[in-house]
């Protein structure tokens, strides 16, 4: 039967953070008796007679192509989640499975279903063993090491794996696959490890962990029920299901794929989109507190070298400093006093978009890879229903995904490094157009040093953020399984170091935006005599300013900038607040939404 959820069905559109809690398990429960049956029967009908569509904000899987912003959406804000009632697509995975157990009856010869796995495809399994090869599967990849992956990441993994079963080629029953979407939707999520998976047969060790969760295998694979750390079968008990054991193939499908990899590599790449364009307004910040012009974004400049990325960086810094009384309105050729600046800003200023571009453009190739990935069927072997064949491959080779968040991390190196550039031109007499140094705020007082530690904490995170650029694609074991999995593509290391790299981004942008904001106060009071940059920032980048205050609980004032004398706040705990609001999507991330910054 069908699990179906009320909430579902009746248009319950509300995701669980805004609802402030969980679906009701003692209401689940409740409805196990008589009264069920005649509610989900009726329910079903009426499911069958609409189509479930993205309006009321549930996630559907199985019609369209899944999006990293609605995957983050499932993962994170734990959006519900429902499966497709087209039937032609719920009638494919049903003759997927019917194509298996015909082959298995018939003894015909098909990898991993009548025989052994891998480097030991060479041993023949009988009809009669064909299940329990698959029950075994879970238990020999039971080897997974390290700590735990965020719940997060795993959720989503269970959401691309249901949309990868769902194109009705792996032979796995929808009972498995509405499993899944019953544990993201009760908010139960399994126990992965963070070490096991060379992302070449797919995540075969963490997909283990997920599979053996949703059938109950045995208490030692254990999950997160709402907050509440339990064996797998107490949890299933709690949900009102019963423990299932595999079919002939179901261990294969659910296992052999790349679903961990590209939940966590898509993540990444949302978080890197997100972390662009904060970037994008955090160098608008600082153009205005080095005074900086923006006649470098010319679009004559740009047109005349129209790399896409480029043309979106210099467009957007020009967008991003409109109307503002700091930096120099230079559109229509030099306005200001000679003499006073260099008549062209240095190369981090000026050559800006030529140096963001690539990344831009980078990061949009990657994303568009990891899409492609996410709607990917990736397990072996694949299973064609309308000619009624099977053919043996390798989609689960994650060489996408490895290759790609080795480029993500890189990219973040490389934005780190501009912005490392920006703070030190911000803290040098020599180079900063008039402002103290380290930016100190009390000038009077000899005893300030200003910013000179924030600036030596930016230093140290920002040549870590260039090492996790690293490439690991490239070092993969050549004799991994028997020589079988000969080239893998680490992609499950390459996505989990990207994730760690995300997360050093979130301090360094941190650093980089609490200079951003001393910057633009000093040169207000450098141009209009007080220290309310507000007053003076163009009305894009003061949203993201005011942001950066309030996070920190530090009001703007004419009187002083946000930072006066040096003992009168604690820069750590300023860095861990800000730091702690990017990683949860708080009010800068808020701001840096209504800033608009369309990427290409
Ligand atoms: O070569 C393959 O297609 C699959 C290999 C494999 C190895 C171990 C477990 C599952 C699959």
């Amino acid at each position: 039967m069908r699990q179906d959820f009320p909430a579902l069905i009746s248009g319950n559109s509300k995701s669980w953070r805004e609802k402030g809690d969980l679906p009701s398990i003692g209401k689940q429960q409740k409805k196990e008796g008589k009264g069920v049956v005649r509610e989900t029967s009726q329910l079903s009908r009426e499911r069958s007679q609409s189509k479930p569509s993205y309006r009321d904000g549930t996630v559907i899987v199985g019609d369209e192509n899944l999006t990293i912003d609605r995957l983050a959406q499932a993962a994170r804000q734990k959006t519900l989640v429902a499966l497709t009632n087209t039937p032609e697509v719920l009638e494919n995975v049903k003759a997927s499975c019917s194509y298996i157990e015909d082959a298995v009856a018939q003894n015909k010869a098909i990898y991993g279903v009548t025989t052994g796995f891998g480097g030991m495809g060479d041993v023949t399994i009988s009809a009669k063993e064909a299940a329990e090869l698959q029950n075994n599967l879970i238990w020999f990849l039971k080897s997974g090491a390290g700590k735990q992956l965020p719940f997060p990441d795993v959720r989503a993994a269970m959401l691309l794996r249901m949309n990868s079963h769902l194109k009705g080629a792996s032979g796995i029953r929808l009972k498995l696959i509405e499993r899944m979407q019953t544990f993201l939707n009760q908010g139960v999520t399994p126990h992965v490890y963070e070490y096991g998976s060379i992302g070449a047969s797919g995540d075969l060790v963490p997909l283990a962990r997920i599979t053996g969760a949703l059938i109950g295998a045995d208490d030692s694979f254990t999950v997160d029920f709402q907050g509440q750390s339990m064996p797998a079968p107490e949890a299933l008990n709690k949900l009102g299901l019963e423990p299932l054991t595999l079919h002939p193939k179901e261990g294969l499908a659910m296992t052999n794929g790349t679903s961990v990899m590209t939940a966590i590599a898509a993540l990444c790449v949302y978080d890197a989109q997100q972390m662009l364009k904060l970037a994008m307004g955090t160098h608008a910040l600082f153009v205005q507190g080095l005074a900086g012009t923006n006649q470098s974004f010319h679009p004559f400049i740009h047109n005349l070298k129209p790399h896409s990325g480029q043309k979106w960086a210099a467009t957007t810094m020009i967008d991003l400093l409109k109307d503002s009384v700091l930096s120099r309105d230079e559109l229509q050729e030099r306005q200001h006093l000679e003499g006073q600046h260099l008549i062209q800003d240095r190369y981090s200023l000026r050559c800006l978009p030529q140096y963001l571009g690539p990344i831009v453009d980078g990061l949009r190739e990657i994303g568009e890879q990891i899409e492609v990935e996410m709607n990917s069927v990736t397990d072996n072997p694949l299973i064609d229903v309308e000619n009624q064949a099977n053919y043996h491959g390798g989609n689960f080779l994650g060489q996408y995904v490895g290759v790609g968040m080795d480029r993500l991390r890189y990219y973040l190196g490389l934005l780190a490094k501009h912005l490392d550039t920006q703070i030190a031109l911000l803290v040098a007499p020599e180079f900063n157009n008039g402002l103290p140094p380290s930016l100190v705020g009390n000038t009077k007082q000899k005893v300030n040093m200003g910013l000179k530690g924030l600036q030596i904490t930016g230093n140290s995170l920002m040549p870590l953020l260039t090492f996790f650029g690293n490439s690991i694609a490239d070092r993969y074991p050549t004799h991994a399984e028997q020589f079988n999995q000969n080239i893998n593509s680490q992609g499950f290391a390459s996505a989990n170091l990207a994730r760690q790299s995300i997360a050093i981004s979130h301090q360094y942008m941190a650093v980089t935006l609490m200079f951003a904001v001393q910057g633009v106060d000093l040169r207000t009071y450098q141009i209009v005599g007080h220290y309310d940059a507000r007053q003076c920032l163009s009305p894009a980048t003061e949203k993201l300013y005011s942001a950066v205050r309030a996070v920190v609980g530090k009001p703007p004032s004419t009187r002083r900038p946000y930072i006066w004398n040096d003992g009168e706040q604690s820069l750590d705990q300023h860095i861990a607040c800000i730091a702690a609001d990017l990683a949860e999507g708080g009010l800068i991330m808020q701001a840096i939404e209504e800033m608009d910054i369309a990427l290409v």
